[in-house]
């Protein structure tokens, strides 16, 4: 099976810095010993992970591995022979153009944010594929918070690539008994489940932030597996993927814990608190906001209803206000249920 003797993160963020120490680790009885680069924006980034082996502006408090080397020099971390591309996903294009000069064909590329391009409805599969072409493509996604994963707490996510000896060679490399990948060949399914509970979660929020009750919570994940489902095969995703751990699993998760930066969010709407003001107290990002409106977009392009979707994206551009999305979701006619 392929080895994979050096891995590059491009993004040091939260979630680019957890898959670092995991990429570290599962390497570290490989010989030669596993080379990983972490390439950050931020030139603080940068050196709190090299000189205290942490990342004290987005994973504060957690030890990193020594081996996690971070740099600011896209060329170090492109010459790996894989790389993880963990930039937000309204970002993910300008990033992958910068890489195009510098990436070997055929480079596996791990597509790890979560989302759908807005202005283009393009999923980060499709956006990777015109902006890196000579990547080979795969998707990692699941129920995963970083704060967990760079703890070393137990967690299991979806791997998937087309090409299964490398999407198995991915899953080697990167899997360790507390990270456990599961092989998929389904691309689209991996990817519309993370992009979709993002903004379901936001719904989630609210509900919380509203005081309705767990009653309610249950029936809006429920409602919202229902659309996500919609799309998804609207788009060719398949069943079992929707339903496993990058679409149901992730949903679960991201609806059921204040640690989800979109739920927190939404918990804070709930509460009263403005897009603006919430947006304005934090500098990690919530997806949910941004691709909003671009699932709901191309949604519509597929003539597929998401009602919940729908009310997010008027809440987060301003054009409904909470209680508005919430008496239009409460009063929408009765229904069969499939
Ligand atoms: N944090 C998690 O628990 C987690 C888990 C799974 C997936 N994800 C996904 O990973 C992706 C990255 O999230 P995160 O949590 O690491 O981010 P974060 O909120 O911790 O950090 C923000 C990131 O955005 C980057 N950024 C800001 N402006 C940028 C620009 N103009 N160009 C390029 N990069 C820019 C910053 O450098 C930083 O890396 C998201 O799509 C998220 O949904 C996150
Ligand atoms: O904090 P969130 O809402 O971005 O969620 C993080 C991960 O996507 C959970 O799987």
């Amino acid at each position: 099976m392929k080895e994979f003797e050096h891995i590059g993160v491009i993004g040091g963020g939260a979630w680019g810095t957890a898959l670092a120490q995991v990429a570290a680790r599962a390497g570290r009885d490989q010989t030669p010993a596993r080379k990983v680069t972490l390439w950050a924006r931020e030139a603080e980034v940068v050196d709190t992970i090299n000189t205290r082996h942490e990342n004290a502006r987005f994973l504060p408090g957690i030890a990193l591995d020594e081996s996690v080397r971070a740099t600011s020099s896209v060329e170090e971390a492109a010459s790996a022979d894989a790389l993880l591309m963990v930039t937000p996903a309204q970002h993910m294009r300008s990033v992958c153009a910068g890489l195009k000069p510098l990436l070997k064909p055929g480079t596996p590329v791990l597509l790890c944010a979560k989302g759908v391009e807005q202005g283009t409805l393009k999923l980060l599969t499709e956006v990777l594929a015109e902006a890196l072409p000579q990547a080979l493509p795969a998707v990692l996604s699941g129920p995963s918070f970083a704060a967990e994963v760079a703890r070393g707490l137990p967690t299991a996510i979806t791997l998937a690539c087309a090409d299964e000896e490398i999407g198995k060679a991915l899953v080697h490399a990167i899997g360790l008994p507390t990270f456990r990948p599961y092989y998929a060949s389904d691309l689209i399914g991996a990817e519309i489940g993370g992009a979709v509970k993002n903004v379901l979660a936001i719904a989630c929020g609210i509900v919380e932030g509203k005081g309705f009750g767990a009653s309610a919570r249950a029936a809006l994940t429920t409602r919202g597996f229902a659309e996500m489902t919609r799309l998804g095969l609207s788009l060719g995703a398949r069943p079992e993927t929707l339903a496993g751990l990058s679409g149901l699993g992730d949903l679960i998760l991201t609806c059921n814990s204040p640690q989800s930066r979109n739920m927190s969010l939404g918990m804070a709407l709930g509460q009263g608190k403005t897009l603006e003001e919430i947006l304005g107290s934090r500098h990690s990002v919530s997806e949910g906001v941004f691709s909003a409106t671009a699932v709901v977009e191309l949604a519509a392009k597929h003539g597929i209803e998401m009602p919940i979707s729908e009310a997010v994206a008027g809440i987060v551009t301003g054009r409904l206000n909470v209680d508005e999305a919430i008496l239009a979701l409460l009063t929408r006619p009765f229904k069969n249920e499939s």
